[in-house]
């Protein structure tokens, strides 16, 4: 049967980055926001960090009346985070890691390390209605464990893939597609996102059963050459096609099996 269409959130973090840069009220996430819900993404997501480098609380409350998709609200597990989510509600919260110096989120979360603070975490966002998702590297006893914690959903780092090149990539794409057939045989949703851009995307849309993927700063980059409307759409209709290829080589593989076992009995 064929998979339902993969999604794209557009990550508007860098609007606010060139606005904070200097102070203005320009660029505008909301308007960053509207102008890709009409080019067709499916969600939009902002990261609240802790330093307020870019989004700020005035962005997630104004964002939150106006959006007619779905906020995908990133925050670190802190109280201050957790009682603006619980108060603003967004349809999902991601928890991520966040580390003051880092220049973009360097890792997954570590629910192992952190697992009772994670799971009552996701106990409370979920108590206020909204869908928890877990920022984790592709790694097995991560993803164990955040179905343990309780979160119905996971995304998957792509950092790492997005950063390698050669056998490297390849290694780190197979981590990928390994971390998203366990996922999902755990019951868990299954997005992923970080680094992905017009040349890697495809790739990583074709792991069957990815159900969203999230994608920030290539498409706000592309969006001051192309517009921001072509710049999301774009990327749409790559992730689009890389799904499509993803199950039509899935479907070559089956038969090739199924040729070799009738060859075989
Ligand atoms: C958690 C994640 O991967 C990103 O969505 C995050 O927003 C990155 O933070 P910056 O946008 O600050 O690079
Ligand atoms: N969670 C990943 C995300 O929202 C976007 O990350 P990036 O494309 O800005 O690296």
């Amino acid at each position: 049967m064929h998979p339902p269409r993969i999604l794209l959130g557009v990550n508007i973090d860098h609007i606010a980055t060139l606005r904070q840069s200097r102070g203005t009220r320009y660029p505008d996430p909301l308007q960053a926001a509207l102008l890709a819900e009409e080019a067709g993404a499916d969600g939009i997501t902002i990261h609240l960090r802790e330093d307020r480098r870019h989004i700020q609380e005035r962005d997630v409350r104004l964002l939150a009346e106006v959006l007619n998709t779905r906020m995908n609200l990133e925050i670190a597990v802190t109280e201050e985070m957790m009682a603006l989510a619980e108060e603003v509600r967004p349809a999902h919260v991601c928890l991520v890691p966040e580390k003051r110096e880092e220049l973009t989120t360097e890792g997954g979360l570590d629910v192992v390390g952190g697992f009772e603070t994670i799971r009552d975490a996701c106990q409370r966002l979920t108590a206020a209605g909204c869908e928890v998702s877990l920022f984790v590297d592709p790694e097995p006893e991560q993803i164990a464990a955040a179905a343990r914690a309780g979160a119905p959903v996971i995304e998957l780092h792509t950092g790492s893939y997005a950063e390698a090149t050669g056998d490297e990539a390849v290694r780190e794409h197979a981590r990928l597609a390994a971390a998203t057939e366990m996922a999902l045989e755990l019951g868990l949703t299954v997005n992923a996102g970080h680094g992905l851009h017009y040349h890697n995307v495809e790739a990583v849309a074709a792991i069957p059963g990815l159900h969203e993927l999230n994608i920030g700063h290539a498409i706000i980059a592309r969006a001051l050459f192309v517009g921001l409307k072509e710049a999301v759409s774009e990327m749409k209709r790559l992730a689009i096609a890389g799904q499509e290829a993803g199950f039509v080589a899935a479907l070559e593989e089956h038969d090739h099996d199924h040729d070799h076992d009738d060859h075989v009995h």
